[in-house]
């Protein structure tokens, strides 16, 4: 077969302007740089909605999806070909006319614990404040330890080290794929396993989005795509969708794949910790269809244990 295939002449990436976001687009940039060296490659950034509101739950205001919006409108516009975005802040379902072309390889999907005391978890005392605004987080951890205290962290990753830094905390929770991102690895003091803490749906994976009218450019970003990657996190996305769930549902979602073998996990609970649903599927998996209905699989489980009558306990807390 030849390829007729004529890479662009530009590509602009559309992103926020966190440092970590910053990160995430200059290295698609320079991905897409050694992969199309005639290409004029550029990074516009953009201050979203979400960055600007600090203050308040981030479940309250509407979501993640404030981090996306703008960027669509760029490309809607003409004023960008694609967004690189963080996959766990990219909403279940996107509007009509756009698309997820491609998933990019995981970093370590864990969780961290990031302290200037105290190595673990478990070493902390009763009262113990933990800060974390992530629903997920908190579910979980006070099922774990009920002596804790959680309070709210909000903010992107360099204000909420300061927040640590100021002595507001014990200790914070954190992705270890941010921090290790933006060369903030030596901060983690212990990485959470998944067995203790089910990263969020598409933890540690980028997004690469554009409008579903522009083939050339899906063609263009095919190489960027990691398959083992895009089936585990589209396995996981499944499962949210699945219970109507958003990126502030307090959930977890984590797949695996070795092989063909996928292991699919989830955990739904309310966020103090009183009640919480797990479950698990293995399949085999190899294309986006199995992966998606791994997903539906477990949403039925989890369903069936009785995930709406909690959702809707979530709507009133
Ligand atoms: N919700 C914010 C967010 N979105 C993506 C990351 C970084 C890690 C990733 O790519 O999942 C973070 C920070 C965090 O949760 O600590």
């Amino acid at each position: 077969m030849t390829s007729t295939f004529t890479p662009p002449p530009s590509l602009v990436i559309a992103t926020r302007e966190s440092r970590l976001a910053l990160w995430q687009a200059e290295h698609v940039r320079d991905l897409l740089k050694g992969l199309y060296p005639q290409c004029d490659v550029r990074i516009f950034g953009m201050t979203t909605q979400g960055d600007q509101i600090l203050d308040k739950s981030l479940a309250k205001i509407g979501g993640k999806g404030l981090f996306v919006k703008e960027l669509e409108v760029a490309m809607e516009q003409g004023h960008a070909d694609l967004a690189v975005h963080s996959l766990k802040d990219v909403p279940m379902v996107l509007p009509t006319g756009f698309a997820l072309t491609a998933v990019m390889e995981r970093e370590d999907p864990r969780d961290a614990w990031v302290s200037p005391h105290y190595a673990n978890l478990a070493d902390l005392p009763a009262g113990a404040v933990v800060g974390t605004s992530s629903l997920r987080r908190e579910s979980q951890l006070r099922a774990r330890y009920p002596h804790l205290k959680v309070q709210a962290l909000r903010g992107n990753l360099d204000t909420r080290l300061r927040k640590l830094d100021e002595g507001q905390y014990a200790g914070i929770l954190l992705a270890a794929a941010g921090l290790k991102r933006l060369g903030l690895g030596e901060r983690v003091r212990a990485v959470i396993e998944p067995e203790d803490m089910l990263p969020a749906v598409g933890q540690a994976a980028l997004g690469i989005e554009i409008r579903a009218d522009r083939p050339d450019l899906a063609q263009a970003l095919a190489a960027l795509n990691h398959p083992p990657t895009a089936l585990c996190t589209h396995a996981e996305r499944a499962v949210s969708r699945g219970l109507g769930g958003s990126c502030t549902t307090p959930m977890g979602a984590y797949a695996t794949l070795e092989g063909e073998a996928m292991h699919l996990r989830a955990v739904l609970g309310l966020p103090d910790g009183s009640q919480a649903l797990h479950a698990q599927q293995r399949g085999r998996v190899t294309d986006l269809a199995q992966a998606e209905a791994l997903g539906q699989q477990v949403a039925r489980q989890l369903r069936e244990q009785g995930a709406d009558a909690l959702l809707a306990q979530l709507g009133s807390h």
